[in-house]
């Protein structure tokens, strides 16, 4: 499909109101965490995830970005407990990027922008039959996030950065299986969790975002890869309106 949306010049982040009003709403994602305004949620446990390499599929060149699809016809690949209730499955993973080192998260952390920012979308399987059909509920999604700071290569980022070269063009796919996401996670499993949205349009307000602490790394020379199919992908930090973060 022709998107009617992009990251720079005229349908950009700035204009999307005028397609998808939601972009003014009030639960709009990313946003900048405050550390100093974090609450302590004690109710918080930790985040349980069972991810199943058999359940990664293929690799794609959406045009603004490309996405590691998953299947998602049972709960082979599941997260849930954290601020989660039920099961939530792995939909796909991303990840957001700059056209420069200095920027490209789309959370901040007391301002401080990563070099990237890895997204991998779940869907409640418990209340919902599709992606789709949880897509616009407040509680249909989750997103948890891992930032990525420059410095050594990541080898399993490594793995990904050598499919790129087979989906040069948009709309472009390649087989992708066996990929573990959790060789991308980080060592501590503290993180930040406030109800939020998509970061680029449809973006409805239906995300559960749970964000670690801990960055994971990436090089330049990876970033460089990442850009060689779209120069930047990240939206800017939105306004909390009122919001808790918890941890
Ligand atoms: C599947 C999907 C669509 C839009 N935005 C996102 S994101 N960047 O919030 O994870 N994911
Ligand atoms: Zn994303």
């Amino acid at each position: 499909a022709s998107l009617n949306w992009r990251y720079q010049g005229n349908n950009g982040p700035d204009q999307w109101h005028k397609l998808y009003p939601i972009a003014n709403g009030n639960h709009q994602s990313p946003i900048d965490i405050k550390t100093k305004e974090v609450k302590k949620d004690p109710a918080l446990g930790h985040l349980k995830i069972s991810w199943n390499l058999s359940t990664c599929k293929e690799i794609v060149n959406v045009g603004h970005s490309f996405h590691v699809n998953f299947e998602d016809k049972d709960n082979r690949s599941v997260v849930t407990g954290g601020p989660l209730t039920g099961n939530y499955r792995l939909h796909q993973f991303h990840f957001h990027w700059g056209q420069a080192d200095d920027q490209g998260s789309e959370h901040t952390v007391d301002g401080a922008k990563y070099a990237s920012e890895l997204h991998l979308v779940h869907w409640n399987s418990d209340k919902y039959s599709s992606f789709a059909e949880a897509s616009d509920k407040p509680d249909g999604l989750s997103v948890i996030a891992v930032f990525l700071k420059v410095g050594p290569p990541n080898e399993h980022v490594q793995d990904i950065v050598k499919a790129l070269g087979s989906i040069k063009t948009k709309g472009k796919k390649a087989p992708f299986t066996n990929f573990d996401p959790s060789t991308l996670l980080p060592g501590s499993l503290d993180y930040w969790t406030y109800p939020g949205s998509l970061t680029h349009p449809p973006l409805f307000e239906s995300v559960t975002w749970i964000i670690y602490k801990e960055p994971i790394t990436i090089s330049s020379e990876q970033l460089a890869q990442f850009r060689s199919l779209i120069l930047t992908n990240h939206r800017l930090p939105q306004p909390l309106k009122g919001r808790q973060v918890r941890t």
